[in-house]
């Protein structure tokens, strides 16, 4: 059974600080945000996490392997680079979406997000090093079969970006709601899900539901592992052998 710890990454009052003395820069904002990204997809990353930009002020990471000194650190990094802070609330649970309910509870008890007094939270309780499996994480990665040939080489740009977020909306809805998955885009045709322990009946369902709700048609490959690295690189090769066969969905060996 799959046990992740996923992590709240929120941006302290950023939305005042957004307009304060005066509305900033556009620009400015955007490229703050995506670096903040960046620096957290690193800091995350290089531990073994990932973390999803989901609204950038609000970022969701599955931090399994990441323990609270990590979390201390990444968080006083981003306090001494950037003119801004951020809160962390970890929790854990047998799905992703429970623990990111816990940890958004948490958080949310602590204040709100546009409290300028609540600065650099840091809460909540990481899995011991101990009580660590081989099956903590399970990473479902999706992509658009054909993406290319039936929207990219054909639509304008404009009308493939519509066709592929309407396959995301629906699949995100699906997994979270049916299977308390959380699914992110991560660019391209591709979509990076966080799941409890699924059957391949679950993700054939999802599939066909996106299919049916949104015309686009889906494939996955799904690893699990200690960390969202082991897992989704499991993933990865596992969507390999399903391209290579045909199949709708494959689970890594
Ligand atoms: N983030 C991420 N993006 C990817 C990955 N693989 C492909 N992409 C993106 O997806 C786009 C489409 O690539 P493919 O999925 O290989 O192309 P396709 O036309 O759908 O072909 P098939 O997947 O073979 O059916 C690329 O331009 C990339 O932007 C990946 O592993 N991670």
């Amino acid at each position: 059974m799959t046990n992740t710890q996923v992590t709240l990454v929120q941006i302290d009052n950023y939305g005042p600080w957004t307009v304060t003395p005066e509305p900033r820069r556009e620009v400015d904002l955007q490229t703050l945000q995506s670096r903040l990204y960046a620096d957290l997809s690193q800091l995350i990353g290089n531990r073994g996490g990932y973390v999803f930009f989901t609204r950038f002020d609000n970022m969701i990471a599955v931090t399994n392997g990441l323990d609270e000194s990590d979390h201390a650190m990444i968080q006083e990094s981003v306090g001494n680079r950037y003119p801004v802070t951020v809160s962390l609330s970890v929790a854990t649970g047998t799905t992703p979406a429970h623990a990111l309910a816990d940890a958004t509870d948490n958080l949310q008890d602590r204040g709100s997000a546009q409290d300028k007094d609540r600065r650099e939270i840091l809460c909540g309780r990481t899995i011991g090093e101990d009580h660590r499996t081989d099956e903590d994480v399970e990473i479902a990665h999706f992509d658009v079969i054909d993406a290319t040939g039936e929207y990219t080489d054909r639509l304008s740009a404009f009308e493939t970006f519509i066709e592929i977020e309407q396959g995301y909306a629906t699949l995100m809805k699906e997994m979270h709601g049916e299977h308390d998955a959380l699914s992110f885009f991560v660019g391209g045709d591709n979509v990076i899900a966080a799941c409890p322990t699924l059957t391949e009946g679950a993700y054939l369902d999802a599939i066909d539901h996106v299919t049916e709700v949104a015309g686009v048609d889906l494939r996955v490959g799904v690893g699990s592992g200690k960390t969202a690295h082991e897992a989704g690189m499991d993933a990865k090769h596992a969507l390999e052998e399903a391209r290579a066969s045909g199949d709708a969905v494959w689970f890594a060996e």
